[in-house]
């Protein structure tokens, strides 16, 4: 038996600071909570040492490399949430491809899907625990080692980001390949979303089985859709997703709260809103106030600071961080970047950050 195989998703320590799941219920916190989309990340020394000479997806492979990489960051900032250490690439290589994390090019697919007949080569049925597997137990040996320190949450990327990094078979900047899909083969195009849609939900409820205590959607690519195509192949899948994951999560008397980030998909907002996530993440194109008036008070908000103004001396960083917070007042709001950290960040204005969200939020809430 593998030391992992000890480790049972049960008798997990208390958790000592909730203010990250009460804010995503829409309840009034002592302070507003905070965490960073990327927060493991390569901006981190230590980091870039624990990940030096190792092959990325062997990396996620490993429970313990990925519960020491997703502490790392709590050991320096009292972010209030940590998010597990993968990455949303994991369910396409469950299902059937091969992906490699090429230094400085990124993600690149072996053999990315090309036309329709493609599809064959997925596997029609996925054993999510089997393929998965590592990922959960990376999060059931995280939820152990974290103390209860900060809540642990699981995440999957969703249908239509994962298409296109499929077809695509790597980042993009025009998505134009599977974009084609959509115009060109839309009935194929809904089957693979699907798919995706099954395996994603099955991946979900078992990162909450294995110990995950809120969850998070990545729709990275909304934006290159605009607001016709997000309706037909985006949002009918995120709604289904989040329908399914609550039934089943409601059957197995568990409350988990969830949270849809649709990267540019501002023109989509009052929809999410009503998309049965408890939480709307947001990137840094959305005026707090206008976000707040859109969603009318029906979810929970996260975001949304550019990540590029951490690269402002400290002082202008609690500035933009009071207005920001100003226009999102105290209840029902999650800080956070309006995308991941950038590699070249200074982890001291990341800090800087975390302290004035906490610093300027603590004040607002002794005015009420
Ligand atoms: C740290 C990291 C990750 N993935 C990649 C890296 C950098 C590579 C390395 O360190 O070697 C490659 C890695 N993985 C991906 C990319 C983007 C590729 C591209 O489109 O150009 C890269 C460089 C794909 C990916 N991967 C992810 C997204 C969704 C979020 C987003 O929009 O950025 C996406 C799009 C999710 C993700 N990915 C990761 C996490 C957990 C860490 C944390 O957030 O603290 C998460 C949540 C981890």
């Amino acid at each position: 038996m593998s030391k992992n195989e000890l480790i049972l998703p049960k008798d997990f320590p208390q958790l000592k600071n909730n203010t990250f799941l009460r804010a995503a219920r829409g309840e009034q916190t002592e302070h507003v909570p905070v965490w960073c989309m990327r927060q493991a990340g390569r901006y981190l020394p230590e980091f870039r040492a624990s990940r030096e000479g190792k092959d990325f997806f062997e990396t996620c492979r490993s429970p313990e490399h990925c519960c020491e990489l997703t502490l790392q960051p709590l050991r320096r900032f009292p972010f209030d949430a940590a998010i597990i250490f993968s990455d949303i690439l994991v369910v396409p290589q469950a299902l059937g491809m091969e992906v490699q994390m090429l230094t400085g090019k990124g993600p690149t697919f072996t053999d990315p899907l090309k036309e329709p007949e493609d599809l064959q080569r997925l596997r029609a049925s996925v054993d999510v625990n089997k393929e998965l597997d590592y990922v959960f137990r990376a999060i059931t040996l995280t939820r152990h080692k974290i103390e209860g320190k900060v809540p642990l949450i699981g995440f999957s990327g969703a249908p239509w980001t994962l298409m296109s990094y499929m077809i695509e078979g790597g980042g993009s900047n025009t998505h134009s390949k599977a974009k084609r899909w959509l115009y060109r083969h839309p009935e194929s195009s809904h089957m693979l979303l699907r798919m995706l849609t099954d395996v994603i939900v099955e991946y979900l409820l078992g990162q909450v089985a294995a110990g995950a205590q809120a969850l998070q959607l990545f729709e990275s690519h909304a934006g290159i859709l605009g607001p016709v195509q997000f309706k037909e192949f985006s949002l009918p899948y995120l709604r289904d997703i989040a329908r399914r994951v609550k039934d089943k999560l409601k059957e197995m008397d568990q409350d988990v709260p969830m949270i849809v980030f649709a990267k540019d998909a501002h023109y989509a907002l009052e929809e999410l809103s009503e998309s049965h996530y408890e939480v709307v993440g947001l990137d840094w194109t959305i005026d707090p106030r206008s976000a707040r008036k859109r969603t009318g008070g029906k979810v929970s908000l996260q975001g949304n600071m550019d990540p590029c103004a951490l690269y402002a001396p400290k002082e202008r960083i609690s500035d933009i961080v009071k207005k920001m917070l100003e226009g999102f007042g105290s209840r029902g709001y999650i800080a956070n970047l309006g995308h991941g950290l950038y590699p070249d960040m200074d982890p001291e204005n990341v800090g800087a950050f975390v302290e004035a969200v906490h610093l300027h939020s603590k004040n607002m809430n002794k005015q009420v």
